[in-house]
């Protein structure tokens, strides 16, 4: 397969190792820093499919450039989802393939399916509070984590004594606290806490290198490629 990476940072970096290492090819590398390549230079339009990993800010009109072109694109870049009904209508309307994920590494996409099962059975038990942490190097741009977002929806979704999520610090009760910490080179942690007088129950994900959210973008390109509309990591795992 021919593929077009869109942010030559630290994860399309990674991405392109693990690309080449399952026989595919890297037929464009666009950044305007790193590498000075550019959607119009002939080489994206080669790509079977395009895998962006860049900035928050930038990220929506990245796809609406592949969208151009006609090309399904894996999304992996945080903080963007305002914009995320706008794809969903190009994915239904104009026949577009968009496959997102806050976190393509399958170990958290067991954590969520944890998170999802644990937060009904907490929804009773109201003598637990709950609260998450989520820790990451310090070049990180957005906070809470795309991943922590998605946890704190699963949760708020199930645990109806929880109403909104609040970024370090809660006022009510109802609110559920995400605590966002940045040190270090730190790839990615996530906490799920309940809490009660007696115990605490604690649900977590460490990830040891930036290596399982690469090859699970690998795999949803591969899917991408494959299957159309919007789609998720649900879609792919089938857990
Ligand atoms: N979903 C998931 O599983 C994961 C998601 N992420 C997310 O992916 C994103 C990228 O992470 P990471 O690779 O670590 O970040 P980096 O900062 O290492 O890389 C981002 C790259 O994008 C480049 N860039 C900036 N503007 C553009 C543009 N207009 N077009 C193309 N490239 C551009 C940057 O260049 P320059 O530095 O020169 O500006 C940089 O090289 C983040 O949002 C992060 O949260 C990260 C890991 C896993
Ligand atoms: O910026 C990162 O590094 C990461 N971003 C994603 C997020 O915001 O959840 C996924 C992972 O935790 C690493």
């Amino acid at each position: 397969m021919k593929i077009a990476l869109i942010g030559y940072g630290k994860m399309g970096k990674e991405i392109e190792k693990i690309a080449q290492s399952r026989g595919h090819e890297i037929v464009s590398r666009i950044d305007p820093v790193a590498t000075g390549e550019d959607f119009g230079d002939g080489n994206f339009e080669k790509a079977d499919v395009a895998i962006e990993f860049t900035i928050p800010k930038v990220a929506f009109s990245n796809y609406q450039k592949c969208f151009e072109y006609n090309k399904p694109v894996v999304s992996g870049t945080t903080g963007w989802l305002d914009k995320l009904p706008e794809i969903k209508k190009a994915c239904e309307k104009d026949g577009q393939t968009f496959f997102y994920a806050s976190n393509f590494s399958v170990g958290v996409n067991i954590l969520f399916e944890l998170n999802r099962h644990l937060a009904k059975i907490m929804n009773d038990l109201d003598d637990y509070n709950v609260e998450m942490t989520e820790v990451h190097h310090t070049q990180k741009l957005d906070a809470p984590s795309g991943t922590a977002i998605t946890l704190a929806e699963d949760l708020l979704e199930n645990i109806d004594r929880k109403k909104e999520w609040k970024l370090d610090k809660g006022e009510k009760e109802s609110d559920l606290v995400i605590k966002a910490e940045r040190e270090g080179d730190v790839p990615g942690i996530h906490t799920v806490k309940y809490e009660s007088e007696v115990d605490e129950i604690t649900i977590h994900h460490s990830a040891k290198s930036r290596q399982g959210f690469a090859l699970g973008a690998v795999l949803a390109a591969e899917f991408a490629a494959k299957n159309k509309g919007f789609l998720g990591m649900r879609d792919m795992l089938k857990f």
